[in-house]
């Protein structure tokens, strides 16, 4: 399918992934009204970011995400050499993202489970079902990268911290926010008429409310992380975010996260996951 598509627009399929990547990066973050993240509306819960400065970040990563599918195609399977070349250009495009944002990490997360996904497609562009492609991404994370330096990141040391599973994990399992609740709820709630933007709403609400994400952990412990997923649980429940008790309970839920300082960031990554596999799956 995404091999038709990247036909049909005359772009080489390298450059076709890194026009999807980025364009699910800037529908994520201009994704309204997110609970306590960067939106047209504000900065939600971060002082230090905007929605200018998400858009800009995301497009740095074009060639980033289009140098990760040129890697997969040229490597053409899972393996070690595939893996470390990720790597290094997820390591470079880390460093473009933090020299156009002045050092702020906008997109780190993003970076992280997009190439994956990016890699997955390039690798085999006639299957691009969700779950093709997911389970591909997991085979590439689940392989050492020799050449990463030793991270003593927020997300490791909350993940440690709490036996949490975190970003690698969450990749190395083949992304089952994405795959079993993010997507399936986007389809659940297109099909009740929800609308475009309630649909995508109700999709990051699905995630947050099964995810263990460690910028909701990092920010606010385990108290923080129980309170998001009960809240978006919530809104779910009465109905979606295209009811009125809906949106009631997202607003409520914002001032309940912005009261702790806690920003869904995690999710937010895992939710511009799903609408990449959402335009280029099949
Ligand atoms: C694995 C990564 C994400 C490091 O993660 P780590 O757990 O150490 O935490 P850190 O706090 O630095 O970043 C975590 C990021 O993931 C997102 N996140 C948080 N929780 C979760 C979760 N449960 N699931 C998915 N994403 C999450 C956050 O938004 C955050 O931006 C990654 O940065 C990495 O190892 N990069 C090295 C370069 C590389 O190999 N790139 C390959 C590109 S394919
Ligand atoms: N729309 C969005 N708004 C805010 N964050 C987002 C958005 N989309 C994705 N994110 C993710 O959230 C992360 C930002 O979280 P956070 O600011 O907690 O990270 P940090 O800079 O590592 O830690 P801290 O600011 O707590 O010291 C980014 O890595 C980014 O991947």
């Amino acid at each position: 399918m995404s091999a038709l598509i990247a036909k049909s627009t005359g772009l080489p399929l390298a450059e076709w992934l890194a026009d999807q990547a980025v364009d699910a990066l800037i529908d994520e973050a201009d994704l309204s009204p997110k609970p306590a993240l960067v939106d047209r509306r504000g900065s939600g819960a971060h002082s230090d970011l905007h929605l200018g400065l998400m858009h800009a970040s995301a497009l740095s990563l074009w060639p980033a995400f289009k140098a990760m599918a040129e890697a997969a195609v040229a490597f053409g399977d899972v393996g070690q050499p595939l893996r470390e070349a990720l790597g290094r250009i997820g390591r470079e495009g880390e460093a473009a993202m933090l020299a156009v944002t002045g050092g702020v990490n906008t997109h780190r997360g993003a970076i992280w489970a997009l190439g994956l996904l990016v890699a997955a497609v390039a690798l085999e562009p006639a299957k691009a079902e969700a779950a093709g492609i997911t389970t591909r991404a997991a085979r590439i994370a689940l392989i050492d990268d020799r050449a990463a330096p030793q991270q003593d990141s927020h997300g490791s040391r909350v993940a440690q911290r709490y036996g949490a599973r975190g970003a690698r994990e969450e990749a190395q399992l083949g992304f089952p926010a994405v795959r079993l609740h993010g997507l399936p709820q986007l389809q659940r709630s297109r099909a009740q008429g929800s609308g475009e933007q309630n649909a995508r709403l109700d999709a990051l609400l699905a995630i947050m409310a099964e995810l263990a994400d460690t910028c909701v952990l990092w920010r606010a412990g385990p108290e923080g992380l129980a309170a998001m997923q009960r809240g978006a649980r919530a809104v779910l429940d009465a109905g979606g975010c295209a009811s009125l008790d809906g949106r009631r309970r997202l607003r409520e839920l914002e001032t309940r996260l912005l009261g702790l300082n806690a920003s869904p960031g995690g999710a937010a990554d895992l939710l511009a996951a799903c609408l990449f596999i959402d335009r280029v799956g099949s």
